[in-house]
Parts: C-alpha cells; sequence; structure tokens
C-alpha cells in the first residue's frame, strides 16, 4: 500500500471519527430536503424530479456551519420566482470584496467554525499545525495537493512542479498530522515561505519576475496570434435552449442566440424596458456591500470600509497614528529597484493607445516615461501621515507637508509634471464605488481623451496603517506593472493632495451591466470568458492571483475587448525563480464567486480559487443567476451541488486528491475492519437535482466537461488555467482580441457575434444604481 494511500485512509478514519464525534454531540448534520431547508424558489434545479425525491438519506456536514442556522437564505427566495435577475444576484454581484482579517477560527463540536465576531484577531496568520480530524483550534491549510506547477518552475519539480495532476505538496500541517510520512510524489512547502509576512517584511506581492514577463508576454503574442485561428461555431445545443429557458421563456425570447443581434440591437435600454424591470434593488445591493457590515449573513467578514464612499475619499486623512513605525526598508528598496528595472521598458505604452498594453517590452519609448518613488508610500501618509517614512516609499516631505501637488508615482504620458488637476478635467460622472475607492470619468486636458481614475480610499480608522499601505501599494503596484490586453491599463498614479489617484484606461461598460442587459448571445458569452481567461492566464504565468474575479471586476470597451480591474485582492504565489508555492490567506472576495476552500481553511492555493469563480462568472452569464449565494452548506443549492458524491463531509470532499490509480482497488480489498464507513451520501448522476450534475446540467452540453473540472470541490482537481486553455471547447471559442500592428495594436473581432452594448446611463455600476434610485422613488 503507497504511503499516500494510507496517508488518505487515516485521513478518512479520522474524519469519519470526528464526524461521528460532532454528530452525536451536536447534531450538525445537514439532512437534505428536509422541510426546513427546502430548496430556494430561485435555485430549484430546471430537470424533472422534485429535490427531495432522493436527498432525504444524504448527508453532508460543513466545517464551519455552526452558525448556518442563522442566517437562512430568506433573501435569496426574496426573489421572484422565474424573474431574470433575482434580487439575491443583484445583492450578491454588487458585493465588494471583503477582506477577511478580523476575523477568528473557532472550534465549535469538532467542526470548525468562523466567527466573524472578533475584530482585530487575524485569520490565517497562525502557524499552527492544524488536523482535519477536527481536534484542532484552526482549520488545516490546504496545500494538500497542488496538481499544476508554479509558472517557469521546472515540470520535474515536486513541489507544485509535477508534470502529473498527483503531483503533490503538503504544508507542515499536514506533515505533522500524518507524522511526516510523505509519499514520493508529495514534498513539503516550506514553512518559512507560506508563514504570513510579517510587518518588516518584503511583500511578496512586489516581485514579479521580469523574465515571466517577457514570457508570457511572448506568450500572448502567439495566443493572440492562434486565436485569430480559432475555428467553429458553438451555438446553443438544443438541450440547453429548452432545458435553461424551460422556466422563463420570456428571457430565452429575450436573449439572442444568433450573430449580429448584439450592437445593433441592443444600443439602447430605456426604464420600463423589461430590462429596467429585470434590476431588483441594485441600489440597495450595492450601499448594503458598501456600507453594512450584515452584507456577509455568515458574519464572517468584516467590512472593509464605513462609511460612506465619497465621504471618506474627500475627507482629509486621518490623523497621524503614533503607534510604533513598522520598518519597510526592505521592501521599498525591493519596490524601488523593481520598478527602476522596469521603468526603462515595461512603462513604454503610449498612453491611451488602445492595444498598448498586449506586449509589454516590444517599444520602448523609456524617454517620456517618469517614475518618480514619491509619496506613496507615504501613503502611509494619507493614512498616519505621522510616519517618518523610515523606509516607506517616497520622502518624508511628501507626508509632512500634507499637500503635495501632482506628484507623479507612475506615469507613461510626457506632461506628468504638471498637477494632475491641470492635465485631467473631471466629468463629473461616476463609474462605482467600492472597498478600494470610488472611480470617475475624467477627460485628458491635452487630447480630449477619456480616462477612468481610481481615488483611493483613505485609511480606516480600524486598519492598521501597514495594512492599509499594504493593500494600496499592491493595486498600484500591480496596476502600473501588467500589460496585457486583457488587464486594465493603468495609465498613471498621482499623489496629490494627500489623495493617490490611478488613471487607467476607460472601458465603457462593465460586463455586470452587459450580463444585465439580457441581450447576451451565447458566443459573446463564450467569447468573453475566454478573454476572461487569457487574462487569468497572464495573471497565472507571473505568479500572481486576482482573487476577486467577479463579474463588476471585468469592463469590456466598445470593442468587445474585456479587462480585468480591481488588483486589491492580488497576491503572489510564487516568487520570481522560486518553484515553491506561496499559499494565500483569509476570506477575500465576494460571497457567490468564493471558492468553499477559501471559506474552510486559514491557508489556500489562489490559482484554483481563481478558477472556480471563472466559473461562476461563465454560470452568471448563462443562467442570468448564481448558482448559490455562498458556498457553504447553509445555502440550500450548494447543500443539494455537494450532494450525491459519495461523502458526507464538505471538507473531506474539499480536500480530495486525485485518487492514486490503485486507490479504489486497495480499499475494495481490505478488511471489513478497515474500509470506510459507508456513506450516507450516495453517488447518484441519475439525479439531476443533486450532485455536480445539478450546475452541469443547466449549461451548455459542449461545455459541462471543462466547467465541472473548474468547480470541482477539491481544489486539487480542479483544472489549472493551462488545462483550461487546452480544452477542446475553449479552443473552438472564437475570441474577440487584438494583434500588434507596427507599434499600434488593433481589434480583431470574431465572426461568430458581435458584443452587446447598452446605453451609457446603465453601462456601469454607479449608472444602474442611480437608475435604480429614481426609479424607486
Ligand atoms: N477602467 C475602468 N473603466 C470603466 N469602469 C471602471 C474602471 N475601473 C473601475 N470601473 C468601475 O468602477 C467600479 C469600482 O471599481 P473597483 O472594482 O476598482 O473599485 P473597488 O473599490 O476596488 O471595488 P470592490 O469593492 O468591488 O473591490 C467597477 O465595478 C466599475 O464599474
Amino acid at each position: 500500500m503507497s504511503s499516500l494511500t494510507r496517508l488518505l485512509q487515516e485521513k478518512r478514519r479520522n474524519e469519519a471519527e470526528s464526524l461521528n464525534t460532532a454528530t452525536n454531540n451536536n447534531n450538525q448534520q445537514f439532512p437534505l430536503g428536509s422541510p426546513s431547508t427546502a430548496p430556494l424558489e430561485l435555485e430549484r434545479p430546471l430537470g424533472p424530479g422534485g429535490e427531495n425525491s432522493t436527498t432525504s438519506i444524504t448527508t453532508v456536514t460543513q466545517v464551519d456551519s455552526g452558525e448556518d442556522s442563522s442566517t437562512p437564505s430568506s433573501s435569496f427566495q426574496s426573489g421572484s420566482v422565474g424573474a431574470h435577475f433575482p434580487s439575491s444576484f443583484l445583492d450578491a454581484n454588487s458585493a465588494h470584496t471583503a477582506a477577511l482579517h478580523g476575523s477568528s477560527l473557532q472550534r465549535n463540536g469538532g467542526s470548525f467554525l468562523i466567527d466573524g465576531a472578533r475584530p482585530g484577531s487575524r485569520l490565517g496568520v497562525s502557524n499552527t499545525p492544524h488536523r482535519l480530524s477536527g481536534s484542532s483550534k484552526h482549520p488545516p491549510s490546504l496545500s494538500c495537493s497542488i496538481p499544476y506547477s508554479v509558472p517557469n518552475s521546472n515540470k520535474d519539480s515536486s513541489v507544485g512542479g509535477g508534470s502529473s495532476s498527483n503531483s503533490s505538496s503538503l504544508s507542515n500541517s499536514w506533515l505533522e498530522a500524518y507524522g511526516g510520512a510523505l509519499p514520493n510524489n508529495v514534498s513539503a512547502i516550506d514553512s518559512n515561505v507560506i508563514s504570513s509576512p510579517k510587518v518588516d517584511s518584503v511583500e511578496p506581492r512586489f516581485f514579479i519576475s521580469k523574465q515571466k514577463f517577457q514570457k508570457s508576454s511572448t506568450d500572448n503574442a502567439t495566443n493572440a496570434a492562434q486565436a485569430g485561428s480559432f475555428s467553429g461555431s458553438n451555438s446553443l445545443s438544443s438541450q440547453f435552449g429548452s432545458f435553461f429557458f424551460s422556466k422563463g421563456k420570456t428571457q430565452a425570447q429575450e436573449l439572442p442566440t444568433s450573430a449580429g443581434s448584439g450592437v445593433g440591437s441592443a444600443t439602447t435600454s430605456k426604464a420600463g424596458s423589461p430590462v429596467a424591470t429585470a434590476i431588483p434593488k441594485p441600489m440597495k445591493a450595492r450601499q448594503s456591500s458598501i456600507y453594512m457590515s450584515s452584507r456577509q449573513p455568515s458574519g464572517s467578514y468584516q467590512e472593509t470600509v464605513a462609511g460612506s464612499p465619497s465621504s471618506s475619499l474627500m475627507h482629509e486623512p486621518p490623523p497621524s497614528q503614533n503607534g510604533p513605525k513598522p520598518s519597510r526598508h526592505s521592501s521599498v528598496a525591493n519596490l524601488k529597484s523593481f520598478f527602476k528595472k522596469g521603468s526603462s521598458t515595461n512603462l513604454s505604452a503610449q498612453a491611451g493607445s488602445p492595444g498598448a498594453m498586449a506586449v509589454p517590452f516590444s517599444s520602448g519609448t523609456p524617454a517620456h516615461a517618469t517614475f518618480t518613488m514619491g509619496s506613496l508610500g507615504s501613503s502611509g501618509s494619507a493614512g498616519g501621515g505621522g510616519s517618518s517614512g523610515n523606509g516607506n516609499v517616497g520622502n518624508s516631505s511628501a507626508s509632512s507637508a500634507g499637500g503635495v501637488v501632482g506628484e507623479t508615482i507612475y506615469c507613461s504620458t510626457p506632461d506628468a509634471n504638471l498637477p494632475f488637476h491641470k492635465r485631467y478635467v473631471k466629468t463629473g460622472d461616476d463609474l462605482g464605488a467600492g472597498a478600494g475607492g470610488s472611480v470617475k470619468l475624467v477627460r485628458r486636458a491635452a487630447d480630449r481623451k477619456v480616462f477612468a481614475v481610481k481615488e483611493f480610499r483613505t485609511k480606516l480608522d480600524s486598519e492598521s496603517k501597514r495594512d492599509y499601505v499594504k493593500k494600496i501599494t499592491s493595486e498600484y503596484c500591480i496596476g502600473s506593472t501588467l500589460r496585457h490586453s486583457n488587464i486594465i491599463e493603468t495609465i498613471e498614479i498621482v499623489y496629490e493632495n494627500n489623495r493617490i489617484l490611478q488613471v487607467m484606461e476607460y472601458c465603457e461598460y462593465d460586463l455586470f451591466a452587459i450580463v444585465m442587459s439580457n441581450k447576451m448571445s451565447y458566443e459573446e458569452i463564450c467569447c468573453c470568458f475566454k478573454q476572461i481567461l487569457c487574462g487569468v492566464q497572464y495573471l497565472h504565468s507571473l505568479g500572481l492571483a486576482h482573487r476577486d474575479l467577479k463579474l463588476d471586476n471585468c469592463v469590456i470597451n466598445t470593442k468587445g475587448i474585456v479587462k480585468l480591474i480591481d488588483f486589491g485582492a492580488a497576491v503572489v504565489f510564487s516568487y520570481p525563480l522560486s518553484k515553491t508555492l506561496v499559499e494565500a490567506s483569509g476570506i477575500v472576495g465576494s460571497d457567490p464567486y468564493l471558492a468553499p476552500e477559501v471559506c474552510i481553511f486559514s491557508k489556500y492555493d489562489p490559482r484554483p480559487v481563481d478558477i472556480w469563480s471563472v466559473a461562476i462568472i461563465f454560470a452568471c452569464m448563462i443562467l442570468k443567476k448564481f448558482p448559490w449565494k455562498i458556498p457553504k452548506l447553509r445555502d440550500n443549492s450548494f447543500k443539494l451541488f455537494c450532494s450525491g458524491r459519495d461523502c458526507d463531509s464538505l471538507s473531506a470532499l474539499v480536500t480530495r486528491t486525485p485518487d492514486p490509480p490503485s486507490y479504489d482497488k486497495l480499499v475494495n480489498n481490505q478488511d471489513p475492519g478497515t474500509s470506510p464507513k459507508k456513506t450516507n451520501n450516495p453517488v447518484d448522476p441519475n439525479n439531476p437535482n443533486i450532485g455536480p450534475q445539478r450546475l452541469y446540467h443547466s449549461l451548455p452540453e459542449e461545455c459541462q466537461h471543462i466547467v465541472s473540472r473548474m468547480i470541482d470541490l477539491a481544489p486539487a482537481c480542479r483544472a489549472s488555467i493551462e488545462e483550461i486553455m487546452d480544452d477542446p471547447w475553449v479552443k473552438s471559442i472564437q475570441m474577440c482580441h487584438m494583434v500588434e500592428q507596427g507599434l499600434n495594436f488593433k481589434v480583431v473581432n470574431a465572426e461568430d457575434h458581435k458584443h452587446t452594448q447598452v446605453d451609457q446611463s446603465e453601462a456601469h455600476i454607479a449608472g444602474l444604481e442611480k437608475r435604480k434610485k429614481k426609479g424607486g422613488s
């Protein structure tokens, strides 16, 4: 018997014991289909047969479900049946990034309970070994299996670099829990690396290797070229059409499926139109997500913004803090050297040119690129201006002056010496606001070009200066560094009058608004899906994960090019030239898009998390609703999705690894004493209402395979971005993309679809909110 088999068996036994204990002592099982957990109306599967038919014997337990009963999915149920966009969709979709730094984990009767009532303590920083048996005080780190390599690593590497999908790595928590018996194909991640960054340490997210950029840009160019030759159209299968729309004929009729139905037919959408009625409560959703700590029903999140975004943005920063001043010397030095290196090459983009970001090192024109490591480090100053600036990025004069005018931190435009307000004119239009700041439309005085400018929020009282600086710096560093046609281009970053402003290329539409218009054709959806995948592929190839992928963090321009925005939650999972996985920690993201492991484990590989979110985005675009509100068992839809899988516990499902070939055989040949307990949750592939098929069956047949791999409950079994891009269906998607043409780039549109456009008044979430507010009052 292989050591991995032994490991898995022991794990199972431990879990079974712990499950029994938890069940006996705390009655923590969740019988599916019981009256109290009747399936949500909105989520009722569209296939034949009732959900309750086979589920009464099925049980799945969740490690963090202790508070589930307090948060029934009433809001989810509140949407009307058959409504195209239930309020939950909007509520959840407008949900802002929740960065959990204030929650702690508690054990609750053998299960792990996420308890959000403890601001101040930090999730995921403990190095305490964890055990799956539930006898530990913390949930385990989820580095149990890394099925694909970190970028640029040697394929023979044992850590994350294995060439087979069985390649695994175990964190020390596992090692300690299982006596250090490592199978041959498993090796440990250095605990020094996976531990949370210390206050004074260099923030790993600042390191992105130049080699990776170069490789990635080459890959990108190749991909773009390949994309041009993709063939085959993907029309909706008849099964999909009748199945998906069986409950909502109106919706089906409204969704154009033929090429050419996009731009021409969808240029305006007026209040009172079906689109208008299909938007329930965006204002409330947005507001609640911004202002109310109750946004996360589980209470597992701590809101990162308190107070009105506009007020927080307009206000002077809070007074300086007198606490200890962390030294960020090394961080600054590295950050500086990173940017110095990059400034001569990667700032070559012609500001505002549509495709300038596609190949980073192509046509360097560094002459006009300026990079002043100005006062942003003293963005500490924005939040706590009294910093000595010791090691902070930038000089102390900026912070002490409290009114530095137009200090440019990063810029690719020639006129950066002028103050910001002389170079850009506000148009007054708001594009959106969230946990990171507010985004407005500006016009550049020199050429009247329109840009989006994000004004980062000031530091919250409840937030440490370090956390604030970390969040802001990561966003601007990443924003100013990435170059890809599916990633938003940052034109410049300015520190002025204690405000941090990030000027970005402007995209005319939020993908959320486009989906809300209900006019997307299937081919258009697939195109957007693939473009998002391309953006994610680029990020992952650099060793970065986004961690907050959702419809409202994708924008799209009039040419049909989708861009990822908002890198406030992004993390580095791989250092340059390193083969070691750096796990991410904390519950970060938006509920419906969260991967289940994020809610269970203190540490996890952020790559499969991105993959999961993209699959949810795709499902949302197709279904026009979320498959579930949150990936926890208290959510009936998610519980049904987890059911019918021959396993009783969600934690066991999530920690599954790709089976060694002989595993089942070995288990079956064992004597009865050691064989695993019979499950209460038998596999039932014929029931479309439970198990994975619950979701897959509502998707077109051709995409079911890869989507099912993208939302595998076990991140170790989830498809990697490379596997996804290699999928025959994904390859066959005709995708709008950009190609280099001399010094410029041009858009090559796919032939089988046109991109939907909507009226500018409802092209962004702010517009939708405004319109809703008007309509509601
Ligand atoms: N470059 C852009 N072009 C057009 N609209 C944009 C752009 N950047 C941001 N927006 C709009 O502003 C909104 C908020 O932007 P962003 O997500 O960066 O802010 P945030 O405060 O970090 O939000 P969240 O709370 O979701 O993290 C987006 O949903 C989008 O509607």
